[in-house]
Formats: C-alpha cells, structure tokens, sequence
C-alpha cells in the first residue's frame, strides 16, 4: 500500500519549561500541510526482516538508522509483524522542522496495522507513535491540533485557513532539533497560544510566536532574512516551522504569493 506521508507547520510555538526527563513541555498548533509528501510504499514479502528502498532527497542517515526502519521495528517486536519492504520516495526537506521524518515513520506505522490487520485503536497507534517521537503522534490525526506535553498530547484545534495560500521556504542550511531545544529560554505566555490563534490571522504578526526564532535567528542570520523577505513580500503573517530551518508565509493574496515561485517551489492553496 502507498500513503502520503504530508508534512505539517506550526502555527505558534510556546516552550513552556524543561521537565527532568530532558524534554520541554510546549503548546503548539499543528497545521498538516497537504501539498508537500513524501510517498511510503509498504509491500510484505512473505519473508523476514525489513528492507528500505528510498528515491528523491537523500537522508543524511544510514538506512537502519532511518525512522521507516525503526517504526518497522518497533511494530515487529511489539504485534509481531515481520516481511516488509518500504519503498521511500522523499521530497520533503529534513532539518526544516516540517516533521517530514515523523510523518514517515507515523505512515509505516498505519501501513503495518492495515497490511497485518491489526486494527489497531487510534489511541493505540498514538501511543506507539510517541515512542518514535514527539510529532509523530500527530500525524495520527492529521487534522489541526492544539499540541501539548513533550507534543503527543492532542486537542482538535479547528481551524479554516481556506482562501489563503501557504509559502514555505527552505532556507539552504538546516537546524537539528537538538540545536533547537538547546538554545531555548523556556517561558509562560500572558495569553495562551489558542486564545492569540483565535484571532483573526491579520493579528497574529507579533502575537503568535515561535520560541525557537531568537535562538536560532541569532545563530542563523539567513533564516531571520527569509521570514523577512516573505513579510516584505506580502505575507499577513510569517514565522519559523517548528525548530526550522523553514519559514513559511500565509498570504491573503494570491497573486502575491505566486511571485515568490521563483524563490521556492514551496507555493500552496489552502
Ligand atoms: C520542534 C517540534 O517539531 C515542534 O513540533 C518538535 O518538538 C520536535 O519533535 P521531534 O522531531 O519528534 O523530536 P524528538 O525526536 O522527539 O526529539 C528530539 C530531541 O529534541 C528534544 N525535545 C523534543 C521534543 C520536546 N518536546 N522537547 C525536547 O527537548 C530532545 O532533546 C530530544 O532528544
Ligand atoms: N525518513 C526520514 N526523513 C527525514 N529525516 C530522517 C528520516 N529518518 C531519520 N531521519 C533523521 O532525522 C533528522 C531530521 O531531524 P530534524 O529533527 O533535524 O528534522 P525536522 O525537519 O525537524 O524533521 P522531523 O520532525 O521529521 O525530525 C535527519 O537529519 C535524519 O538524520
């Protein structure tokens, strides 16, 4: 079977605190962004063990080390599932805090529960999910979600962005989330994220925020400029996905977005 493996943004990012397991607990939204995929074909064999196969952007990872083949893995060991082949056709960048990665690994996940018949719960999934990761779990649901603890904790957050049109941009270097979350000063906000996202999104500059961008804005002048150069370009909104490196724009115009092909092909109606 072949799924869309859709990446996500974040619409807001509060780091809250450090907890005394080395994560943070945060408070974000996740939007899923349906125009940028990768393709996770999973076949079974008949066989044993699971081979990975992978086309388009080269991860920076040896193939076991790829979360494909440790979502596999942790599907084998727990239900027993076993003869796979997964065929990855990758084209969403990495580094980019797109959770292009994470959307991978929740998809080998819900390919095994379908190809074994599992039938698997979705709390069920969830849970396997966050073993993996953090974003992983919301890739479960897909839809939007206000997300909280280490970011597995989920809430429908429901939210029409129709009419407007998304542009992500890729700046060329790329940020580790452990970079990210190195550098953070975790704080609470006056207002919570869902009340300031409840606002029309000709409000958000300034309001709804990404804890991660002084940080790494400081470390990495180039990914400040491109939030710039999207804010100058029109966006009624712009922030950091994630622990970047992408940036992304929302735009009420459509027109104006779309001079901005040329600077990524990243361009999309929601
Ligand atoms: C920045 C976000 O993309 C926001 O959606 C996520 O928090 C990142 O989630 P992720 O890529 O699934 O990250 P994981 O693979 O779980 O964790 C990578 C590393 O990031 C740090 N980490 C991650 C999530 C979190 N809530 N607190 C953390 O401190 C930890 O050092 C961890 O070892
Ligand atoms: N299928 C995969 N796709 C992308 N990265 C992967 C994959 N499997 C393992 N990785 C590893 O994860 C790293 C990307 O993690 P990082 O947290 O920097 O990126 P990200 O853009 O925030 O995306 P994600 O949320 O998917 O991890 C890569 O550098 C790579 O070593």
């Amino acid at each position: 079977m072949i799924l869309r493996a859709n990446c996500k943004i974040n619409l807001g990012l509060d780091v809250l605190r450090r907890r005394a397991d080395g994560y943070h607990d945060l408070e974000t939204v996740m939007f899923p962004v349906r125009g940028l995929f990768d393709e996770v074909e999973v076949l079974r064999t008949g066989g044993a063990g699971a081979e990975l196969r992978t086309e388009g952007i080269a991860v920076d990872c040896a193939p076991e080390g790829n979360i494909c083949m440790k979502a596999f893995r942790l599907m084998r060991d727990r239900y027993g599932v076993d003869g796979v082949v997964i065929r990855l056709v990758k084209r969403v960048p990495f580094g980019a805090g797109l959770g292009g990665g994470s959307s991978d690994g929740t998809a080998v996940l819900k390919a095994l529960d379908t190809l074994f018949g599992l039938r698997l719960a979705e709390e069920e999934l969830v849970a396997r999910a966050a073993e993996l990761g953090s974003d992983t779990a919301f890739f479960v649901r897909d839809t939007p979600q206000l997300c909280t603890g280490r970011g597995e904790v989920m809430t429908p957050f429901p939210l029409d962005l129709g009419g407007m049109t998304l542009v992500i941009v890729k700046p060329a270097e790329g940020v580790s989330t452990r970079e990210a979350y190195a550098g953070v000063r975790p704080r609470m906000p006056e207002v919570p994220l869902a009340g300031r996202l409840r606002r029309p999104v000709a409000e958000w500059q300034g309001t709804v925020t990404n804890d991660f961008e002084e940080s790494v804005f400081a470390a990495h002048p180039a990914i400040r400029a491109a939030k710039e150069e999207l804010l100058a370009a029109g966006a009624l909104y712009a922030s950091m996905s994630g622990s970047g490196s992408a940036v992304f724009g929302l735009f009420d115009d459509p027109a104006r977005a779309a001079r901005l092909r040329e600077r990524t092909p990243f361009v999309f109606a929601l």
